[in-house]
């Protein structure tokens, strides 16, 4: 399987704290990937490395190949752990937004996943629920033609019953030659569609297994597993 995001060394000291520590990983086309690991163990930090929102103290990524820069971010679709949208923007604004900022956004898609989950275009962003805010996030940045998708935190406020269909629907649907890397506490609701598992503790690399090796080594769920390697 072709790596597409590789980290060699990656570690981001935030003045004398160091949140991510030398941390080399290989992430897979065709895998979405959870990364998980307690509050403030580094996930956030990680994916802003990777989205070029902030610079490494040391060590490289390389995503497609490239090095953190235009033309990773052109690969890289990234849903932010916090709204992104303006409060007074319209839904059918923003796809606007996204059709004429990203050429590879699928406008079609966004407002079919829109459309199934009953999201009104015409709404403005503050008028909605914050699960309801979570979902056209969500949809924006699923409908680009990424390599890689990196989401922070993308269904925290989501009702099961939507959860089922975005995970099972949006989230597994993804273009078959990308990564998707999740950041999430949600484990045991987010485990039924992830490949693989990427654990941080302190900033330090824990674990990067596949799902399916973790239920045969361990006879364990992943998130059993994840309570019993970070229990307080
Ligand atoms: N801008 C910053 N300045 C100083 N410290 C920071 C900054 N951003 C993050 N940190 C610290 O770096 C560590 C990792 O933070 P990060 O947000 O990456 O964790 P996280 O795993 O995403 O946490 P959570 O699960 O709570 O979202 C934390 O101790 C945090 O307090």
């Amino acid at each position: 399987m072709e790596t597409v995001l590789q980290t060699y060394g990656l570690t981001k000291q935030y003045g004398s704290f160091t949140a991510l520590s030398n941390l080399d990983l290989a992430l897979e086309r065709g895998k979405i990937i959870g990364l998980l690991g307690p509050n403030g163990s580094g996930k956030t930090t990680f994916i802003k490395l990777c989205c070029g929102l902030i610079k490494p103290t040391a060590g490289d990524i390389l995503i497609c190949g490239m090095p953190i820069g235009v033309e990773t971010k052109k690969v890289v679709s990234y849903l932010p752990d916090r709204n992104f949208i303006p409060d007074d923007m319209k839904v059918n604004e923003m796809i606007r937004f996204f059709q004429d900022f990203y050429s590879n956004f699928n406008v079609a898609k966004a407002q079919d996943m829109m459309n199934r989950l009953g999201i009104n275009p015409a709404a403005k962003f503050k008028t909605m629920s914050k699960g309801t805010k979570e979902k056209v996030q969500l949809c924006l940045v699923m409908s680009r033609e990424a390599d890689v998708y990196l989401l922070d935190e993308p269904i925290a406020g989501v009702d099961p019953a939507a959860r089922d269909y975005i995970l099972n629907t949006i989230i597994s649907n993804y273009n078959e030659r990308a990564a998707v890397v999740i950041s999430t506490h949600l484990i045991a609701d987010i485990e039924p569609v992830l490949d693989d598992v990427v654990m941080i503790q302190n900033g330090m690399l824990r674990l990067h297994k596949s799902v399916d090796a973790i239920h045969n080594e361990t006879g364990k769920s992943v998130d059993q597993l994840f309570r019993e390697v970070y229990r307080c």
